[in-house]
């Protein structure tokens, strides 16, 4: 059978599914038949205690872990294993609990780093400026221009993200996984380590990624406040097991889940 091309999945339909997904490293159990989908435009948050297995379960999303039992469908395509940037490739972007970005580039050329998926002559055309490349340079350039524009960082497009401060360097990474016009965005703890202002503005930026691109998100998030505004639907991981699954209100009254969190910092 065919696999659905994207536009073929409408809105609410789902977009990936992880069916009795299992992940073992060694004698440890990260993952144990977890099984949850994600809809096409929906916000899902993946939630639970320190441990509970939300990033492995991010990670065998995106390929950099494969599951050790299960399946993960993307688009219609069942996969028992596939690499980072073919997931990339996909149209799955991800941002990581510690910021990951170069450093000591700038806002812009890191933002730039997220359109190279997308470049179709290499390195070496771009070194020459051979005319084609200029264009599809300028047409890159745009891109990430507008993107600087949305997420309003034209201040620092040419200050190195490490001189950033925190808030703004999760902007930037944001940017950058924008840069990719993901299908499905993965965003891993995106207002760790945030104040209330920070966390607002994430939080109304995640907001207009999602109604104005349509994007699709999954994000971990330990501010369970946060969790309830932001998302549609909610998955609660436990020790690698899903442990509830379903609306913000239907799972702030599940009694598993008020068991798992009571007594548990975040
Ligand atoms: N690469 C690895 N090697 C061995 N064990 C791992 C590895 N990655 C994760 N684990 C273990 O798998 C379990 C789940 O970890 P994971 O990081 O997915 O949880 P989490 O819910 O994201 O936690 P946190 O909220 O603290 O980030 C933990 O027991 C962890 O120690």
């Amino acid at each position: 059978m065919r696999a659905p091309s994207s536009d073929q999945i409408v809105a609410g339909d789902t977009l990936l599914a992880v069916e009795q997904v299992s992940l073992r490293f060694g004698g440890v159990r990260a993952l144990t038949d977890v099984t949850f989908d994600i809809r096409k435009g929906e916000i899902r948050a993946i939630i639970g205690p320190n441990g509970a297995g939300k990033t492995s379960m991010l990670n065998c999303i995106n390929g950099f872990y494969h599951p050790t039992e299960g399946r993960i469908t993307f688009k219609g395509v069942t996969r028992p294993k596939m690499r980072p940037y073919e997931a990339a490739r996909g149209g799955v972007a991800r941002t990581f609990q510690n910021v990951a970005l170069f450093k000591g580039m700038t806002t812009l050329d890191n933002i730039m780093t997220g359109r190279s998926l997308k470049m179709r002559r290499g390195f070496f055309w771009q070194m020459l400026r051979h005319g084609p490349a200029m264009r599809e340079e300028v047409e890159h350039r745009k891109a990430v221009e507008d993107i600087i524009d949305f997420l309003q960082i034209q201040h620092i497009r040419k200050t190195p993200v490490g001189k950033l401060p925190y808030g703004l360097q999760k902007r930037v990474e944001l940017g950058r996984a924008l840069a990719m016009e993901p299908e499905l965005l993965l965003l891993d703890e995106p207002m760790a380590g945030m104040n209330i202002e920070e966390k607002e503005d994430m939080s109304r930026f995640i907001l207009d990624v999602n109604n104005e691109f349509g994007t699709t998100i999954a994000l971990i998030e330990h501010d369970i406040g946060v969790v309830m505004d932001l998302s549609d639907r909610v998955v609660v991981l436990e020790y690698g097991r899903k442990i509830a699954d379903g609306t913000p209100a239907e799972v702030k009254s599940d009694q598993a889940v008020i068991d798992a969190y009571l007594g548990v910092a975040h």
